[in-house]
């Protein structure tokens, strides 16, 4: 380089450390499923490393698998070890610390529901900081476990922008105007295809905020689940959207029915998650250098700081 490259190359590579991203390695744990593979494929198109090794589920046999970015043209390979494998896990995690750096390793988590309490203690016993999509479990233990241990984590069942920027519109809005919707009955139908395992954690978001403008009795046993493809299409999901798709329809009804509001957001594929995921371990690993005690964060705390692209 020339003394003048040098200088605007030391410029370029202080702004890209200001940004907090440009060590941050990131293991994508639930691979290679399909909502952990597209996370993956979007930390590579955002520029962010791949941890080499990742936890996956208890039955997969340990395996390596390249991850590749259709876009970006990026790739890289990942040795998948079983989440069973605890031990064997630590020391990876332990050595991949050592290639990264001590603050510059974190977690995505998109495992499945039944693993979320077991993985975010995980994560708290390794002191690895994570963003958690993984819906269900049980979320009043999940919060309370993050937070008492001062950790590190954005935890969310939405990380699409659109979407936590309606959520928070609707939490501003239930604050604001508190029984707005009192007398109104609610209705809700999420559909997703037919391999996922919960309710929707984002339909379950949602309605707690609704409830707080209305007064109806709804309870998540109320909602109308579709996983069956011949009723997903008959409720607009497209043939194309069958494996991967989240299409939900919120009503309130006034009493007498003369008065009705719909809120609706259909999803085909995984891609605005991913994104959002990206974003949000990028604002995390921001965080990590900024702040001296971990706290859980939502996707609403990484919209607020314009982190989402
Ligand atoms: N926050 C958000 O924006 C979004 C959240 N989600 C949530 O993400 C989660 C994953 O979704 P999706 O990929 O569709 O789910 P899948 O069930 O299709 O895939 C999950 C993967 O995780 C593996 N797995 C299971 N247990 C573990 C474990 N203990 N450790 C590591 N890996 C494990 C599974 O392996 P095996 O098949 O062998 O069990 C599988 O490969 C769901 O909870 C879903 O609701 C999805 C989209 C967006
Ligand atoms: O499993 C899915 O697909 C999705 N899960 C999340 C949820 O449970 O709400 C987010 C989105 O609905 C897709």
């Amino acid at each position: 380089f020339t003394p003048a490259t040098q200088k605007s190359q030391g410029r370029l590579s202080a702004l890209f450390m200001a940004d907090g991203n440009s060590d941050a390695t990131i293991m994508v744990n639930g691979m290679p499923g399909p909502m952990a593979t597209a996370a993956a494929e979007a930390c590579l198109r955002k520029g962010l490393k791949l941890s080499p090794v990742a936890m996956t589920g208890p039955e997969i046999e340990p395996c390596t698998i390249t991850v590749s970015d259709m876009v970006s043209g990026k790739s890289a390979n990942v040795r998948l070890i079983p989440s069973t494998e605890t031990d064997e896990l630590a020391a990876a995690i332990a050595g991949a610390k050592e290639g990264a750096g001590e603050k510059n390793l974190l977690a995505i988590d998109y495992t499945h529901p039944s693993a979320v309490n077991a993985n975010a203690l995980f994560y708290i016993d390794n002191q690895l900081p994570f963003v958690m999509g993984t819906t269900g479990g049980d979320r009043d233990k999940l919060m309370a476990d993050v937070t008492a241990a001062k950790h590190f984590a954005v935890i969310a069942p939405n990380m699409g922008k659109q979407i936590v920027a309606m959520q928070a519109a609707l939490e501003d809005l239930a604050s604001k105007y508190p029984s707005a919707f009192a007398g109104y009955t609610l209705q809700v139908t999420e559909s997703h295809q037919k391999t996922k395992a919960d309710t929707s954690g984002t339909a379950k978001a949602v309605i707690d905020s609704l409830k707080e403008l209305s007064d109806d009795g709804f309870t998540y046993d109320d909602i109308n689940m579709i996983r069956g493809d011949e009723e997903a299409m008959e409720f607009g999901v497209p043939e194309e959207g069958l494996k991967g798709h989240a299409f939900h329809t919120y009503t309130l009804t006034s009493a007498d029915g003369s008065v009705q509001f719909g809120l609706q957001h259909n999803v085909v594929g995984r891609t605005v998650y991913a994104e959002g995921t990206a974003d949000a371990v990028k604002f995390l690993s921001k965080k990590l250098k900024t702040e001296s005690e971990g706290k859980v964060y939502s996707m609403i705390n990484v919209l607020e700081a314009g982190a989402l692209d």
